[in-house]
Formats: structure tokens, C-alpha cells, sequence
């Protein structure tokens, strides 16, 4: 049989309980060393696969798949290979064709690679065709983000959120294959469950899934008070996608010390720091950054730590500039926040990483023009000065272009943010004198 039961075992949130098929191994195992992945033997390799769409470019389909490998990266294995196979859309079956499945298996057979990750989620049908096929651990893009979710995670209430969406992950995929919940089942070539038992693990899930809600919805009463006692005090948001420099920003503005680190999610928690500027303290949060294709159950069960988002007055949304996808990334956020029903709220863009930005060279150009898209696909890179022009006419609100590593420009931000805080504090608080 193609899952022989492995002594890891998925494993959500701190349960003890062992869901135990080779693919099951792949998720929810934090390792000695601090990866997901990581059994503490030897790094474990992945095998990359996307089904980008026709018309997406090549760099664009590289510069996902740069994403996905530092994803598998942060979550402690690495990426050895990657196979793309353009399509109108992924196979229903097995998410690539026949033929491209047989190249991947061939591969991972004679590389003895231990898992093959998918660019996408799968259904729980083609999770179950790709592991039968395969014979490796198959990790989609939910399960990933989730792995790395758990390892972040360090609040109660982020580590029941990351709980109860690993729980809704798995529900629709306790098949056939899944062995049962509670006990260690034998050797290979033992019998899969029978129906009765895939329906008590599913009663089980199911009751843990509520127990969770409810379990969220205590701590969220509790952090709703903590939040109001707050109140008198105008709120600011750090927003962003993952990476950008939320944290080391907050450290700068908030002389904090929030954990920050050249990894996808290194904040999964919210932290909250008092500030001052131009007299009027407020209140500055960081939060989990976003990502594309971010599961919409992992959005949904981390409802408490978006609160910080949506009660909100103002957000900082922080871009990494010297990313060659930072357009999209604006959109991917402005996107997310919509999602969260946070769309509305005033924004002041900050673009961070500027000491990383290199603008097209110019000298190419006679007439001093940047020039359009290279033949390589990529997209232009204009001046600082013209990129600043250009969202500012755009936005009809002044952005700010600085490097929270190298401290340059924040005194622009720092007044900036001061004005912007200091009216809200007026609007907001009008009888209340600024100078506690
Ligand atoms: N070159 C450069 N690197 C920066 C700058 N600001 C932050 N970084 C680096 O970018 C990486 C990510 O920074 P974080 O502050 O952890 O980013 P984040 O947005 O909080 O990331 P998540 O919490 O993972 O969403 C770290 O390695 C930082 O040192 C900057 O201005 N310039
Ligand atoms: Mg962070």
C-alpha cells in the first residue's frame, strides 16, 4: 500500500493524537532544529511544481517559484528541483498530465527526494491520487503555509488559530488512506480503516473544531476588553506582505524588540508598542504579514489577530521596493484587507528597502527615459524620485521611500506618520489633551 505508517505523524497544535500516512508526516511536525520538515537527520529535499497559466510570463512564473522554495526553505528542507508544466488549468486528477507526472516520479525514485510540493491546493481527491502515485510525502500550498503558521505561532490565541485551521484542513481529507486517529496502526500492509472508523475520526475532528471555536472566542472576549482599555489612544497598523520589514520597522518606531529575520512569516503574533510623535502618543501594531494565495481558512481562523487590522485608524502598509514583484505584492495586501473588510481604512504606503533598489540604468536610454520591460519579462525599474511621483498623483497622498536597516529617511516617515496620528488623535479625541 502506498502510505506505510511512519512513526511522525501529523499533528496539530500541541495535540499528542498521530494521524499516521507518509503524506500526514509531511505536516504539522515541528523538529528539534526548528523546521517543519526537518526530522533532525539529515535536511530533507522537495521537489517544486506549479501549473502556471498560459499567459503568465516567465518571470513572473519564476518569481513564484522563488516564493515557494523560500517557503519550503523557512519551513527547514530544501528545494532540489522544480517542474512546470504550463496548462489551462491543473489537471483534475493529479494536478499535472501523465506525462509530467511520470518525469516527477522518475525523478523523485532516483534522487530519493522525500516530498514533492504543489504551487496550489489540492483537492482532497487529487492529494489522495498524487500520494498513491507518487509514494512520497505531498505537501500543497495550505498545508505549507499552515506547517509554518505552527512553528510561528507562540500566543495562545495564535496557537488555536493555527489549531483549528490545520483541523478544517484536514477534515475534508480523512479518507480511505488515513489510518486511525488514536491508535499507532501496525507495519506495512496492514488494512487501511474501514468506513465506520474514517467516520469516528471525523466525529473526533469535528469535535475538536468546535471546541476550538469556542476555546477562540474566550481569548477573543478576553483581547476585545484588553483592546477597549486601550481606548483614548488613536491606533496604527504595520501591514504588508510577508518579508517586507514590518517588524524591523516597528523596532525602529517602537524602540521594541520584535523578532525579525530574513524568513516568510517570521510574525505570526501581534505585538502592540506605545509611541510618540509630535507630542501625540498612539498605538503601533505589527502584524502576519500576507501572502499570495493565502488559504482562506487560515484567514478566517485568525479572525483575532486581523482584529488588530480592522480596529485600526490608520495602517502603515509597508512594501519591499527592491522586490521584483512589489506591484503585485500592493495588490495582493489591498486584496487581503478587502477580504478582511478592512478596505476602507486610511493607509500611508511606506516603500522600505530602498538601500536594496536599483533602478534601470538610465544611461541606456539617450533621452534619460526608463525604459519599458526588458526583453527578459521583468518589469521596469524607474528612479526613486519618479516612482514617488508616480504614487503620489496616483494616490493623491504623499508616500515615503525608506530603508529601516539603514535608518534613512525615517525622520521624513517619523513626521509624516506624526501629522497624519496627530490630526486622527484631534478628530478622534477632541477634548482630550495629547501630552500624557
Ligand atoms: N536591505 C534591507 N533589508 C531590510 C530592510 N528592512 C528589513 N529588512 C530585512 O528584511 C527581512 C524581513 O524583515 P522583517 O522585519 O522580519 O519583515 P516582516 O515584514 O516583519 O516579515 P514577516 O513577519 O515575515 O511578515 C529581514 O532580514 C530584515 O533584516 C531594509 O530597509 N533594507
Ligand atoms: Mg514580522
Amino acid at each position: 500500500m502506498a502510505n506505510k505508517p511512519t512513526s511522525g505523524g501529523r499533528k496539530p497544535g500541541g495535540s499528542t493524537r498521530h494521524f499516521t500516512t507518509d503524506n500526514a508526516k509531511a505536516g504539522f511536525v515541528a523538529s528539534k532544529s526548528g523546521g517543519a520538515y526537518d526530522t533532525a537527520k539529515e535536511q530533507e529535499t522537495a521537489v517544486l511544481v506549479s501549473v502556471p497559466p498560459r499567459r503568465q510570463s516567465e518571470a513572473q512564473t519564476t518569481e513564484y517559484l522563488d516564493e515557494l522554495a523560500f517557503l519550503i526553505e523557512t519551513a527547514g528542507a530544501t528545494a532540489t528541483k522544480r517542474f512546470v508544466q504550463r496548462l489551462e488549468k491543473p489537471d483534475i486528477r493529479t494536478y499535472v498530465g501523465e506525462g509530467k507526472l511520470a518525469e516527477i516520479k522518475a525523478y523523485v525514485q532516483h534522487e530519493g527526494t522525500s516530498m514533492v510540493v504543489f504551487d496550489d491546493d489540492l483537492s482532497p481527491s487529487q492529494l489522495r491520487n498524487l500520494e498513491a502515485e507518487l509514494l512520497v510525502k505531498i505537501v500543497d500550498r495550505s498545508l505549507l503555509i499552515l506547517d509554518i503558521f505552527a512553528l510561528r505561532a507562540k500566543s495562545a490565541t495564535s496557537r488555536t488559530q493555527v489549531e483549528l485551521a490545520q483541523y478544517q484542513y484536514l477534515l475534508p481529507r480523512l479518507t480511505g488512506l488515513w489510518t486511525h486517529l488514536d491508535k499507532q496502526r501496525g507495519g506495512v500492509g496492514m488494512k487501511g480503516p474501514g468506513e465506520t472508523e474514517i467516520e469516528t475520526d471525523r466525529r473526533i475532528v469535528r469535535d475538536r473544531i468546535a471546541f476550538l471555536k469556542e476555546k477562540l472566542e474566550d481569548l477573543d472576549r478576553q483581547s476585545h476588553t484588553q483592546r477597549k482599555a486601550r481606548g483614548g489612544s488613536v491606533r496604527v497598523a504595520l501591514v504588508g506582505y510577508t518579508n517586507v520589514g514590518k517588524s524591523t520597522l516597528m523596532n525602529v518606531l517602537g524602540k521594541s524588540d520584535v523578532f525579525a529575520e530574513n524568513k516568510l512569516f517570521a510574525t505570526v503574533d501581534a505585538t502592540t508598542r506605545k509611541v510618540v510623535l509630535e507630542q501625540t502618543p498612539f498605538l503601533l501594531s505589527d502584524t502576519v504579514g500576507f501572502i499570495r494565495k493565502l488559504p482562506t481558512k487560515l484567514i478566517e481562523s485568525f479572525k483575532s489577530t486581523l482584529d488588530e487590522i480592522r480596529e485600526a485608524d490608520l495602517l502603515l502598509h509597508v512594501v519591499d521596493i527592491s522586490h521584483p514583484g512589489f506591484e503585485e505584492q500592493i495588490q495582493v495586501v489591498n486584496d487581503t484587507l478587502s477580504d478582511i473588510g478592512a478596505a476602507d481604512k486610511p493607509v500611508l504606503l511606506v516603500f522600505n528597502k530602498i538601500d536594496q533598489y536599483k533602478p534601470d540604468d538610465a544611461e541606456k536610454d539617450p533621452f534619460g527615459e526608463v525604459l519599458d520591460a526588458e526583453d527578459d519579462g521583468t518589469a521596469p525599474r524607474p528612479p526613486l524620485a519618479q516612482l514617488q511621483a508616480t504614487y503620489m498623483a496616483k494616490l493623491h497622498d504623499p508616500v515615503v521611500f525608506i530603508s529601516a536597516q539603514e535608518r534613512t529617511n525615517l525622520e521624513e516617515l517619523r513626521e509624516l506618520l506624526g501629522k497624519r496620528v496627530a490630526a486622527l488623535h484631534q478628530q478622534r479625541y477632541p477634548y482630550q489633551s495629547v501630552s500624557e
